[in-house]
Order: C-alpha cells, then sequence, then structure tokens
C-alpha cells in the first residue's frame, strides 16, 4: 500500500527517512546503499534498498531515459520511498536523479510530510567512474552503442549542497561505508530527539 499510513500498531512510530544516493553510473551508490543497509539493519534499524536498476525493472519498466522519463522515474521512486519512510522505514535511494529540480520535488514533498529527507552525493570524477565502469555502458557508449549516457553525453547537475559528499575515489569502500553509516545513525538521533523534547 503506497497510499497512506499503516494503522492498529500499538508500538510508538520509529523514525523512516529517506536517503536519497545521487551521482553519476559507477560512482558508488548502489555499494554504499547496501553496505549502510547492512549496519543500519544489525543496529535494529528496517531498511530498504530502492535501486535504480531494480525499479526500471518492475515500477518503472515502461520508463526511458529521455529528461521526461527520468523526471517520472524520479517521481515515483520518490513517493515510493515516502510512503515506506513514513511507515518507519529508512529507505536507501541509489538511483541517478539527475536533474536538480526532481530531487528538489521529492525533498519538498517529504517536507510536506515532516518526514527526513536528505541528499548523498557520491562523487567520483567521471574519469574514476570510466575506468571502473561497472556495467560496461561506458565502453557502450564509445563503441557507439549507447547515446544518452548520463555525464557523458547526457546531463548531471551535481548538487550545489548536498548533505553529505562522499568522495568515493579517495577512500576505501569501507572507509565510505562507515561515513554513511554515521550520517544515517546520527541523523535519526537528533530527529529522534527533537521529536520527543
Ligand atoms: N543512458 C543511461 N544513462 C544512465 N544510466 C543508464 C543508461 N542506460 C542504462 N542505464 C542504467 O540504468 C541505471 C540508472 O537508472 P536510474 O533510474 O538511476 O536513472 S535516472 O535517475 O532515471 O537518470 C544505471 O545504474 P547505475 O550504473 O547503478 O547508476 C545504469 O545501469
Ligand atoms: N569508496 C568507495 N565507495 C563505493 N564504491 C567504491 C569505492 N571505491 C571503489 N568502489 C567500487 O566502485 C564500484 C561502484 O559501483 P556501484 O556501486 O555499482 O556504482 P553505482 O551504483 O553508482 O553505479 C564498485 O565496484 C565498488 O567496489
Amino acid at each position: 500500500m503506497l497510499g497512506g499510513m499503516v494503522t492498529g500498531s500499538s508500538q510508538p512510530p520509529r523514525t523512516g527517512a529517506t536517503v536519497w544516493l545521487t551521482g553519476l553510473p559507477s560512482a558508488g551508490k548502489s555499494t554504499l546503499a547496501r553496505g549502510a543497509a547492512n549496519l543500519l539493519a544489525s543496529g535494529g534499524h528496517r531498511t530498504e534498498i530502492l535501486d535504480g536498476d531494480e525499479m526500471r525493472r518492475t515500477l518503472c519498466r515502461d520508463l526511458g531515459f529521455s529528461r521526461a522519463h527520468r523526471e517520472e522515474n524520479v517521481r515515483r521512486i520518490g513517493q515510493s520511498a515516502l510512503a515506506l519512510a513514513r511507515n518507519g522505514i529508512i529507505v536507501l535511494v541509489p538511483v541517478i536523479a539527475p536533474y536538480a529540480v526532481s530531487r528538489a520535488s521529492v525533498q519538498t514533498a517529504h517536507q510536506q510530510n515532516g518526514i527526513p529527507y536528505v541528499e548523498i552525493y557520491v562523487n567520483a570524477p567521471l574519469d574514476v567512474c570510466r575506468d571502473r565502469d561497472v556495467k560496461g555502458l561506458y565502453a557502450q557508449q564509445q563503441a557507439g552503442q549507447l547515446t544518452g549516457l548520463t555525464g557523458v553525453d547526457d546531463p548531471y547537475e551535481p548538487p550545489t549542497r548536498p548533505d553529505l559528499e562522499i568522495p568515493t575515489h579517495r577512500q576505501t569502500e569501507d572507509e565510505s561505508v562507515a561515513l554513511l553509516h554515521r550520517f544515517v545513525a546520527r541523523l535519526l538521533t537528533n530527529h529522534s530527539l527533537s521529536r520527543h523534547s
């Protein structure tokens, strides 16, 4: 159910939040989402990952990579994240979301519902992402088999004021995961303190 609150529980509501990981393909979004989700789950938190690739096989399988379709993709995933987060789940969203206006709309929707939303800029230079090329997309683009690749021949608008920037080219995977985990844990503590004070 994506439309409303889950009701009928006698448990006090937990703090949910949406943690959006934006960045170029191969910057490290999915790796960090998985790593942080594992650590948060070990700490007793309920977590969910809405990964761009997976969402594009399911909820968004009718969408391509035009600007309009990318905006619709982000809108749907943003609404899904909000529905989960307002029911106490920490939602990690490794989705490129190349347009600042789309990310701002998701943030506004969360603010209107009083649900924490943070934007994490997973930042590695294009050359590093191209060398990693986890899914072979940069090579495909280079070979002329793919057009409209984010950051190469399609726009990417980096966040100007992210809540956290993670330079994955200067850190080990473990260091980046720990940084993200610490940041989210602190966010949850602060939100819960402000709700109960
Ligand atoms: N043209 C083009 N541009 C960018 N990405 C492409 C493209 N074609 C396929 N892919 C694969 O789709 C994943 C990105 O999907 P997203 O839903 O995150 O993109 S977006 O927010 O709608 O722009 C992206 O996943 P990540 O590599 O994990 O970022 C790619 O695997
Ligand atoms: N500090 C780091 N944080 C995250 N990933 C890293 C880091 N250093 C190297 N990597 C590697 O970069 C790649 C990132 O791939 P992935 O997480 O799929 O990127 P994205 O989801 O942004 O497309 C992985 O192979 C990962 O092992």
